[in-house]
C-alpha cells in the first residue's frame, strides 16, 4: 500500500509537467528569452566604446592649424558622431610665407605634430589618416611662382610622412571645395542631415579668399557655382563661390592700392591718408610689404622711394565708400550677380558666418546688433584715437587692433553690397566660432568626405532608441521573473494539496 501510494505520488509529480499552465509559462519564458536575445543582437550596443582618430591640417594664408577629430569606432556612418578632440596653432605665418625657404615650411609643423602623437593613443597611430589642405595663400603663390609652391608642398609632405600616422596627401584645395566642405561641416555639426530639417548656409572669411555657400531653390545659371550632394538619403543643390583676393588681408592691399594710385605722381614723401585707420595711427610701410601679391598690380617703388607713410583718419563713411570701390557691380552677364560678374541667386535661409567674420565681429561686439546699429557702433569705434585703443587693449596684437575698423567695415560692405544681405536678411546671420566643441571651417567636412563618413543613403538605424531598448529589456526581464515565480508555484502545488487528495 505504501509503495503504491508512493508510485501514485511520483506519477502526479511527473504529470504536473503536463499541466497546461506549466506548458504556457514555459513557452512564454522561452519566447521572452528569444525576444531579448534578438533585440540585443539588433541593437548591438557595445559596452566599451573604442575611438578612432583623424588629423587635418588647415594651411591657411595667415597661419596653419592642426585639428584632431575623434569618433566611436563602431559608429563611423552615423552622422553627428565625429567631434574635434584637439587643435593646435602652428607658430609663425602660413606655409606660403616660406616660399623663399621651403624646408622651413615642413619644420614649422613639428611642435603641433608632436602634440598630435601625444594626444592620439599609440595603438591607433598607424590607422589614423592625416591630410593637409592648403587654401588661398598657396593658390596665390602657385599663380606667382609655381616652382616655389611645389617646393613648399613637398616640404610639408615630407614632414608629415615622418610621423607614424597614415599620410593621405598634402594639396591645394579648390575654392569650391573650401566652400562646400565648410557647408558640410556646419550642417553636420548642427545635425541637419539626419533631421532633414533644412540646412544653414556657410560664410567663411579668410585672409586671402572668402566663400559663400547655401542651398538655393533658384535655377543656378553658371555650372561653376553649382554643386550637388546626396547625403543621408537627401539631395542637396548648392550654390557656392570662392572669391580669390577677397579675404580681408588681400582686400586691405586692394583698397590701399586704389587709394595710393592717385598719389604716385608726388615725388616727396608719399603720405597715404586712410579713412579706415584710426586718428593718430602713423606708420612707415614698404611698398614691397603691402603690394607684393598677385591680387594687386606690382607697385614695388615709386621714383626710387621704397616706402610710404600710412596715416589714419578715422572716418567711417569715407572708409565705407572706399571699400565699396573694390566691388565691381557695373557688369553682369547673368540675371543677377553679387559682384565682379559672378552669378549669385538671392541669399536664402539662415547662415553661419565663421573664421575672420567671427574674430572681427566678436572683437567689435557687433554679433548681436542689427545692420543699422552695427554701422552706427562701428562709426563710433573707427573715430576712436589709436592711442586710446592701444591703452584699452594692451594685450591685443597691434596688427589686428589697427585693422579691426577696416575689417569690420569690409565685412559689412561685403555682406550688404557684395552678397546683397538686407536689413531683414541680416537677422539670419549667426556669427559662430564653434558648434559644440568643434570649430566651424572646411577641415571637418573635408575629412568626412575623404573617409566616406557621410553615406549617400541613411544607414539602417537601430530598431529602438537606446532608452526604449533599456526599458523593453527591463520589462521583459521582469515578466520572465514573474513567470518563473508562477511556474515555481505551479510546480510545487502537487506536493502540498495532492497529499490530501491521496488520503
Ligand atoms: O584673433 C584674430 N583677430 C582678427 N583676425 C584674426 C584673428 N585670428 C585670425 N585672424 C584672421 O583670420 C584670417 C584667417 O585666414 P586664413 O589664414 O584662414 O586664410 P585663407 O582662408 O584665406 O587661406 C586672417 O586674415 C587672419 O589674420
Ligand atoms: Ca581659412
Amino acid at each position: 500500500m505504501d509503495e503504491q501510494q508512493q508510485q501514485q505520488q511520483e506519477m502526479k509529480v511527473k504529470n504536473s509537467w503536463h499541466r497546461p499552465q506549466i506548458i504556457v509559462v514555459t513557452a512564454l519564458i522561452a519566447v521572452g528569452i528569444i525576444i531579448m536575445v534578438a533585440i540585443a543582437v539588433v541593437q548591438h550596443k557595445p559596452l566599451n566604446q573604442k575611438y578612432k582618430y583623424g588629423i587635418v591640417l588647415d594651411a591657411g594664408s595667415s597661419h596653419t592649424s592642426v585639428y584632431i577629430y575623434e569618433w566611436p569606432a563602431e559608429k563611423e556612418n552615423n552622422t553627428g558622431m565625429v567631434q574635434q578632440k584637439h587643435s593646435c596653432n602652428v607658430k609663425g605665418k602660413g606655409i606660403s610665407s616660406y616660399s623663399g625657404t621651403p624646408h622651413k615650411a615642413g619644420e614649422s609643423l613639428k611642435e603641433c605634430m608632436d602634440e598630435a602623437k601625444k594626444t592620439i593613443p599609440k595603438h591607433r597611430h598607424q590607422e589614423t589618416p592625416v591630410y593637409l589642405g592648403a587654401t588661398a595663400g598657396m593658390r596665390l603663390l602657385k599663380m606667382d611662382d609655381n616652382t616655389a609652391s611645389e617646393k613648399v608642398l613637398k616640404s610639408v609632405a615630407t614632414s608629415l610622412q615622418s610621423y607614424p600616422f597614415s599620410y593621405e596627401g598634402a594639396r591645394i584645395i579648390s575654392g569650391q571645395e573650401e566652400g562646400a566642405f565648410g557647408w558640410i561641416t556646419v550642417n553636420y555639426l548642427s545635425d541637419n542631415f539626419r533631421k532633414a530639417s533644412g540646412t544653414v548656409g556657410a560664410l567663411d572669411l579668410g585672409g586671402a579668399s572668402t566663400q559663400i555657400t547655401f542651398v538655393s531653390r533658384q535655377e543656378l545659371e553658371s555650372p561653376d557655382n553649382s554643386i550637388d550632394f546626396r547625403l543621408y538619403g537627401n539631395d542637396y543643390h548648392l550654390y557656392t563661390h570662392s572669391f580669390l583676393c577677397y579675404g580681408k588681408d588681400q582686400v586691405l592691399k586692394l583698397s590701399l592700392e586704389k587709394q595710393i594710385e592717385p598719389k604716385l605722381d608726388m615725388t616727396d614723401n608719399i603720405i597715404l591718408e586712410d579713412p579706415c585707420f584710426h586718428p593718430g595711427y602713423i606708420v612707415n610701410k614698404s611698398f614691397q610689404s603691402v603690394f607684393d601679391s598677385p591680387c594687386v598690380k606690382k607697385i614695388n617703388s615709386f621714383l626710387g622711394q621704397q616706402s610710404f607713410i600710412h596715416k589714419g583718419l578715422g572716418d567711417w563713411n569715407k572708409c565705407h565708400e572706399a571699400i565699396k570701390k573694390v566691388f565691381n557691380t557695373t557688369y553682369c552677364r547673368y540675371s543677377r550677380c553679387s559682384f565682379n560678374d559672378i552669378f549669385q541667386p538671392p541669399v536664402e535661409g539662415r547662415f553661419g558666418a565663421f573664421s575672420a567674420y567671427f574674430f572681427v565681429m566678436n572683437f567689435l561686439n557687433l554679433t548681436t546688433f542689427n545692420l543699422e546699429e552695427a554701422k552706427k557702433n562701428l562709426e563710433t569705434y573707427c573715430t576712436t584715437s589709436w592711442d586710446t585703443l592701444k591703452q584699452k587693449h594692451p594685450k591685443v596684437k597691434e596688427k589686428y587692433l589697427a585693422e579691426y575698423c577696416f575689417s569690420g567695415t569690409y565685412i559689412i560692405t561685403l555682406l550688404e553690397d557684395g552678397y546683397r544681405f538686407t536689413n531683414e536678411t541680416w537677422e539670419n546671420i549667426d556669427f559662430i566660432k564653434k558648434i559644440g566643441d568643434s570649430e566651424a571651417g572646411w577641415t571637418l567636412g573635408y575629412m568626412l568626405n575623404l573617409t566616406n563618413m557621410i553615406p549617400a543613403e541613411a544607414p539602417d538605424t537601430p530598431l529602438l532608441p537606446y532608452g526604449g531598448y533599456v526599458m523593453l529589456m527591463l520589462i521583459l526581464s521582469l515578466l520572465i521573473f514573474v513567470f518563473f515565480i508562477l511556474g515555481y508555484i505551479f510546480f510545487r502545488r502537487p506536493s502540498g494539496p495532492t497529499h490530501k487528495e491521496i488520503i
